[in-house]
Parts: structure tokens; C-alpha cells; sequence
């Protein structure tokens, strides 16, 4: 479609929602929100609240009259494609908006087209946004008018809770209740319900939810990035038909404004003419988007990135909810090819056990070579270091290598394979590549880079060594003759070391704060790295 701004008539779009001095939600993600998505805004402002990344300290409703003032204005003069509602503020500014709404849609019989209500109740940062007496006036006065519904999980319970008038809350904990939810909030009165489930983690695998008591840990880098995934449900009561968008479960805190900005991005992609689920669709994409390139701009939540595609991303800064932004970042940017590393057919041999002992055992060989090499690029780290204390963690690697590949030879002894087998063993052209792009990295980049090439190593065998060792489908004890290796990289020396690792990687980047381009370049020193740990589980496995 042709930019809005080159043609004579705009697509338009209205918000009706509350001012967040903060910038992050509220009027000030609908409006940049309809920018960036190349619709002309106008907006209705039912409260302004005082408000930053942290908390909501102050919330001031403009009189409902006034606010209908507003809507009539924009209304009779500039007219709109589409409208959002966002924080409705009390009982009164919601009827006010619903009573002149119909005005300028008499001929509505039931929803006034392209309206998308996102029932705003309580922020993220705890304050409420609707006084508790207007859940009511909420639920008849207003449901029935709107196209589209946005409730989160948390809202869509609440707004259940008070239709049925029963105390008890409803909870939804899978995606079947979702679906339940979805059609019981469909007869409230909105055609469609986009049930959102950003705060319903699934685990990819069994589709199960993670438990809430676990989402402090959802941090933690061993529940890998591609187990959890979210669903936004779409019901069309019109049709009956559910629609299910499924996208991988961000690790972030920038999620502030997330709701304001999804049911702005539907409306700015109806007034231009999408229809519903297409408008939909598109609007989540966005969202994921604006996410993943969130801005922390406060000391609280981050905020999303509405003009990611103008604005390049940098990387967080740390935060308790995601003490790893580079590591995650990586790993998300890499996660097919990391997929392919740590689900390798390998790797599948060693956890059920029927691995070839012929692969096992050439593995073993190249893997003691690979770590002599391994050691020296920690030895060149200790040469690259700026400080003792960085220098003396490197050759404490080094040390710590080679303690293990003692170790090593004692494992292999117990196949059968000789210290004098291992060391005249030619190395394989696998392990070659691997080991000298390494060392060229290492050499030719700084600590940071280094630190990327190593990487996927250290951390893949720590995920590695973690989820077999608890998937319950992993052969286990003496049945399995790989068992021990998968105990050593569970062991808690391997798993500090990988967490020693991580840390060290997040404290360069926090130094360094990287450009997006400088970011490109470090996603690809872990995302060839990574492949090389492909080709060499190839290798082994064919013993090539
Ligand atoms: C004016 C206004 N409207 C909506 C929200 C909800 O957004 P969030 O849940 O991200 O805090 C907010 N905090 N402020």
C-alpha cells in the first residue's frame, strides 16, 4: 500500500485512552504506534496519569463530559477508520464514550465497525487504571458495542469473574480453558476475542503451561529459548472458528505498553483496509518485533520499540527478569542453527543410548584434540586481557582444561583407546575448521569476540549435559554407556563454568554497548561458531 503521508486522504485512526507521562503506553504508544504503522492518529484523553518505567504515582480523570467533548470533536470534524479504547479511567467516562460512540453509529445494530477495545484494568507495574465499581458498566455498556476484544489472561479471568457475578475467580491455566474463555467472552458481546497469552508461557514440547510459581526462573538459560512459546487465540464468534498465532516466549522486561500498542496496531491495520484477522495477525507480528528490539529507557520496565524498522536495537542492560540480554539475544538471533547443535542426531544417540560405539569413540579422539586447541585460545585470552584479575580467569581456564582432558584419557582408556592413539590421530577437517576459526577470531577480534567463538561450546554442552540429564526420556545409569558423559556436563563444576562464562560475556558487552552493527557482527561470530559445533557432531556421527 502507498504511505499514508504521499496521499491527499489518510487512512485515520483514534485512540480514547490515558496519558502515561512515561511514553511507554497509553496515548503515546497509540500515537506512535499509528505513525509508525503509517496511519494519520487523533486522540481522545480520558485521564492523564503520572507515570514512569517504575510505577503509576498519580492518576487525574478528566471529567466525562469532556472527554465526549473530545470524541465529539474529533468526530464530527476529522472522522476515523478505526478506534481503540485503552484505559477508560471510571463508571462515567465509560458511558460517556459508549453514548456518543452510538450517536455518531446509529445504524450499529450490534458492534460500531473496526472499534478494538483493550480492556485496560491494572498496569504491569501494579496500579489500577479502572476504578472497581466500572468493571460493570464495562461489561454492558461497552462489550457490546466492540469489534474486537484484546483481554490478557489476568483480564479475561476478571472480566469472567464479574460477569458471572460469582466471587470465584476463573482460572485459565492451558489452552483449552483459553478457548473456553474465548467463546464465554464472546457472549458478552465482541465479535471477535483476541485472547492474548503473553502471560501464559507454554512449554512447546507438551503444550503445557509452565507453572506460574516458575516464572521468576523462566530467566534461567537451561529452559532453552526454543521450549516456551506463547498463544494469542483469536475466537470469531461469527464463524465459530478459533485461530491459534503462536510465537516464541520473549525473555525480556520491555514488555511496558505491550497491550496499548497491540490493539493500536489492530486498529491502524483495519483503517487501512485489513480485515480482522489479517489486521490481527499483522499487529502481533509487530508486537513481536517491537519486543525483541525493546529500549530500556528507565530504571523499570523496558519499552517496546515501536519504530524498531527506523530505530536499530541495542542490546539491555541486565535486569533480575533477564540477567542475560546478549547470551539471550544470540541465542534467539542463532536459535535454528543452535537447534540443530543441541538436538543433534548425536546428541539423540547419547541420550538413548544408540550412539554407534565407533562414533562415541572417533568423538572422543577429535574432542581431545579440539580441546588442546581450546585451551589455547584461552591462553590467548589471558595474552588479550587488560586487567590481572581477566588474565588470571583465563589461565585458570587453561589450567581447568587441561586438568579435564587428564580426565579425558582416563574416559577414553575405558573404550579401549590409548593416550599414544589419541594424539597420532590426524585431526578431521571438522575439527580443523573449527579450532583455527577459533584462533582466528581470537587473534584478530578483541576479548569479546573470542569470548563468541567459544561460546556455543561452553554453554551447548552445558544445555546439553542439563536437559538430558532431566529428560525423563533419556536412558539412564548403566544402561546407557554415554551416561557419564552426560553426568560431567551436568556436574556442577561444568555448569559454574558455563555460568562464570556467561557472566564474563555479559560484563563485555555491558562495556562495550554494541551498535546494531557491531551486534551483527558478534551474532556471526557465535552463529559460525555454532555451525562448526554442527559439523563436527557430523563429523563424529559418520566418523568422517
Ligand atoms: C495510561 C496507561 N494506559 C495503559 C497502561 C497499561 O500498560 P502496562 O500494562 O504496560 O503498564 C498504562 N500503564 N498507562
Amino acid at each position: 500500500m502507498t504511505p499514508v503521508f504521499h496521499e491527499h486522504v489518510p487512512f485515520k485512526a483514534l485512540t480514547i485512552a490515558g496519558s502515561d507521562s512515561g511514553g511507554g503506553a497509553g496515548i503515546q504508544a497509540d500515537l506512535k504506534t499509528f505513525t509508525s504503522l503509517e496511519t494519520f492518529g487523533t486522540s481522545v484523553i480520558t485521564s492523564v496519569t503520572s507515570q514512569n518505567t517504575v510505577a503509576v504515582d498519580g492518576i487525574h480523570a478528566i471529567p466525562a463530559a469532556f472527554v465526549a467533548q473530545q470524541l465529539e470533536a474529533v468526530l464530527s470534524d476529522i472522522g476515523t477508520n478505526a478506534i481503540k479504547t485503552g484505559m477508560l479511567c471510571n463508571a462515567e467516562i465509560v458511558s460517556a464514550v459508549a453514548k456518543t460512540l452510538r450517536k455518531f453509529y446509529p445504524d450499529s445494530a450490534k458492534n460500531i465497525p473496526n472499534l478494538v477495545v483493550d480492556p485496560v484494568m491494572i498496569a504491569t507495574s501494579g496500579a489500577a487504571l479502572l476504578d472497581s465499581d466500572a468493571i460493570e458498566t464495562l461489561i454492558k455498556e461497552f462489550l457490546p458495542l466492540c469489534l474486537i476484544l484484546t483481554p490478557n489472561v489476568p483480564e479475561a479471568e476478571f472480566i469472567l469473574a464479574n460477569a458471572q457475578k460469582t466471587n470465584i475467580t476463573p482460572k485459565i491455566d492451558s489452552l483449552d480453558q483459553m478457548k473456553l474463555a474465548a467463546r464465554e467472552l464472546a457472549c458478552l458481546g465482541p465479535s471477535i476475542i483476541l485472547l492474548k497469552g503473553g502471560h501464559l508461557p507454554l512449554y512447546k514440547s507438551s503444550g503445557k503451561a509452565v507453572p506460574r510459581e516458575l516464572f521468576d526462573s523462566i530467566s534461567d538459560l537451561s529452559i532453552e529459548m526454543e521450549e516456551l512459546e506463547l498463544v494469542d487465540l483469536i475466537y470469531d464468534s461469527r464463524t465459530g472458528v478459533f485461530t491459534e498465532l503462536r510465537k516464541a516466549f520473549l525473555r525480556t522486561s520491555s514488555t511496558h505498553g505491550t497491550g496499548c500498542t497491540l490493539s493500536a496496531a489492530i486498529a491502524a491495520n483495519l483503517s487501512r483496509g485489513h480485515e480482522a484477522h489479517e489486521a490481527i495477525t499483522r499487529a502481533t507480528d509487530y508486537i513481536q518485533s517491537a519486543i525483541r528490539d525493546g529500549l530500556t529507557v528507565g530504571n523499570g520496565k523496558g519499552c517496546l520499540n515501536h519504530f524498531h524498522h527506523v530505530v536499530p536495537r541495542s542490546i539491555e542492560k541486565p535486569t533480575r527478569f533477564n540477567p542475560h540480554p546478549l547470551t539471550t539475544h544470540l541465542l534467539q538471533a542463532c536459535r535454528d542453527d543452535w537447534k540443530k547443535y543441541t538436538h543433534h542426531a548425536f546428541v539423540q544417540g547419547i541420550a538413548d543410548g544408540t550412539l554407534p560405539k565407533e562414533s562415541f569413540i572417533h568423538y572422543m579422539k577429535q574432542d581431545y584434540l579440539f580441546l588442546q586447541t581450546y585451551a589455547r585460545a584461552h591462553g590467548l585470552g589471558a595474552f588479550k586481557a587488560r586487567t590481572m584479575a581477566e588474565s588470571k580467569a583465563f589461565a585458570d581456564i587453561v589450567v581447568h582444561i587441561a586438568d579435564e582432558s587428564r580426565l579425558h584419557i582416563d574416559y577414553c582408556a575405558k573404550w579401549g583407546i590409548t593416550y599414544e592413539e589419541i594424539v597420532n590421530t590426524p585431526e578431521s577437517m571438522a575439527n580443523v575448521a573449527y579450532t583455527r576459526y577459533v584462533l582466528d577470531i581470537g587473534m584478530t577480534g578483541d576479548l569479546l569476540e573470542l569470548g563468541l567463538a567459544i561460546a556455543p561450546c561452553l554453554i551447548g554442552y552445558g544445555q546439553i549435559g542439563r536437559r538430558l540429564y532431566n529428560d525423563p526420556n533419556t536412558l539412564k545409569g548403566d544402561a546407557n554407556p554415554y551416561w557419564e558423559w552426560i553426568k560431567n556436563y551436568e556436574a556442577s563444576d561444568y555448569q559454574s563454568a558455563v555460568a562464570r562464562g556467561i557472566a564474563n560475556l555479559e560484563r563485555q558487552c555491558n562495556i562495550q554497548q554494541p551498535s546494531s552493527h557491531r551486534l551483527k557482527q558478534l551474532e556471526e561470530v557465535f552463529r559460525t561458531a555454532t555451525r562448526l559445533e554442527v559439523s563436527f557432531w557430523d563429523m563424529a556421527l559418520h566418523q568422517l
